[in-house]
């Protein structure tokens, strides 16, 4: 359950990703302190930052560095990649396309999926059937963030190690039938800076608006020197996540939510970005397989006194639910 906490805090998770492949990780003393810490931060705030992750900081910023390249091409360049139902929901929207609970955002962005073939998932998959859009400017845009999603998978997987230790005692729970072949999301997102484009007011404009993410983990790699990441704690503060290079932050979405019966909150957080620049920020998102039912687990609903505090889902029903209400109809065609 969340808690009132004043900030987030930061884990350096360097004794888990050196034993993280070890069979007997869970005796290792430096494992343990990293999963209590983990646990700790899962309980109270939903959202921690993670350091000395392993993931190169060239690359961390390589990859805003290219979003930015992206954005700052004219218009006409940028919808050649438009988003569309045919790419299912793959590709870029304009500022104000994308809609959080019926406001539109202002932010522009690119939406990546796993790619999803045909019949792969029966009906559950049809409206994400499709490949992704990359852009031909800037050059090696591909190249840099399929190596970057590459990378942030394996990341997530050992975290999601850390997790399930803290959960169940096995490292294992989230492999096989729950997350052994895991779905993925990736938003590469650019939020203009304030006087905005002709916005009614300047300021406070809402970046990208209150929500919970889907799946099980969230990897957000933001700009540095920008601060405009908000989560809300128990009694309804906003909580300013600022930069910290070098780092992620990382939060719980919705099904690990659900795994851990409600031991863990899928904390809602929100974007307002009320500095003079432009802000991007790429979000990964690591998700359980695309056809996996979800619901709690047994080790969860013991230490929650037995009772069902999460309902089950399909991770992918809820995904769809989620994309299909997040763009207004006519706008994609
Ligand atoms: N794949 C994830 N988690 N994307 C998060 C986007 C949040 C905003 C979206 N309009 C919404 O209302 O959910
Ligand atoms: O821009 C950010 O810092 C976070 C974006 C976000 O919450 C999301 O895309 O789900
Ligand atoms: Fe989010």
């Amino acid at each position: 359950m969340a808690t009132d906490f004043k900030s987030i805090p930061i884990i350096d998770i360097s004794a888990l990703l050196a034993k993280c492949n070890d069979p007997k990780m869970a005796e290792d003393p430096g494992v343990s302190e990293v999963v209590r810490q983990i646990n700790q931060a899962c309980r109270e705030a939903g959202f921690f930052y993670v350091k000395s992750h392993g993931i190169p900081d060239s690359l961390l910023k390589e990859v805003k560095s290219v979003a930015h390249k992206f954005f700052d091409l004219l218009n006409e360049e940028k919808v050649k990649i438009k988003i569309s139902q045919a790419a299912g929901y793959r590709g870029y929207q304009r500022i104000r396309e994308n809609v959080t609970k019926g406001i539109p955002d202002m932010h522009e962005a690119i939406d990546y999926y796993r790619e999803v073939k045909e019949g792969m998932y029966g009906d559950l998959g049809k409206t994400l059937e499709g490949i992704n859009q990359w852009p031909s400017n800037p050059q090696n845009f591909k190249e840099i963030m399929d190596e970057y999603i590459r990378l942030c998978t394996d990341l997530s997987r050992n975290i999601m190690r850390g997790i399930s230790l803290a959960l169940t005692g096995s490292p294992e729970e989230f492999e096989g039938e729950r997350a052994g072949d895991p779905f993925w999301v990736m938003r590469i997102i650019g939020y203009p800076g304030a006087p905005k484009p002709d916005g009614p007011d300047p300021t406070d404009e809402i970046g990208c608006g209150a929500h919970t993410d889907y799946g099980l983990l969230t990897l957000i790699n933001q700009d540095d020197d920008i601060t405009a990441l908000q989560i809300r704690n128990l009694s309804g503060e906003w909580i300013s996540a600022p930069p910290i290079p070098g780092t992620f932050v990382c939060n719980i979405g919705d099904m690990l939510k659900i795994y851990a019966n409600g031991l863990y909150e899928s904390t809602l957080h929100r974007v307002i970005n009320n500095s003079p620049r432009f802000r991007v920020c790429i979000a990964y998102f690591y998700e359980t397989n695309f056809d996996t039912t979800v619901e709690p687990l047994e080790t969860c609903i013991q230490r929650t006194g037995f009772a069902r505090n999460s309902e089950r889902a399909v991770y992918g029903e809820h995904l769809v639910k989620k994309v299909l209400n997040n763009f207004i109809p006519e706008l994609l065609i």
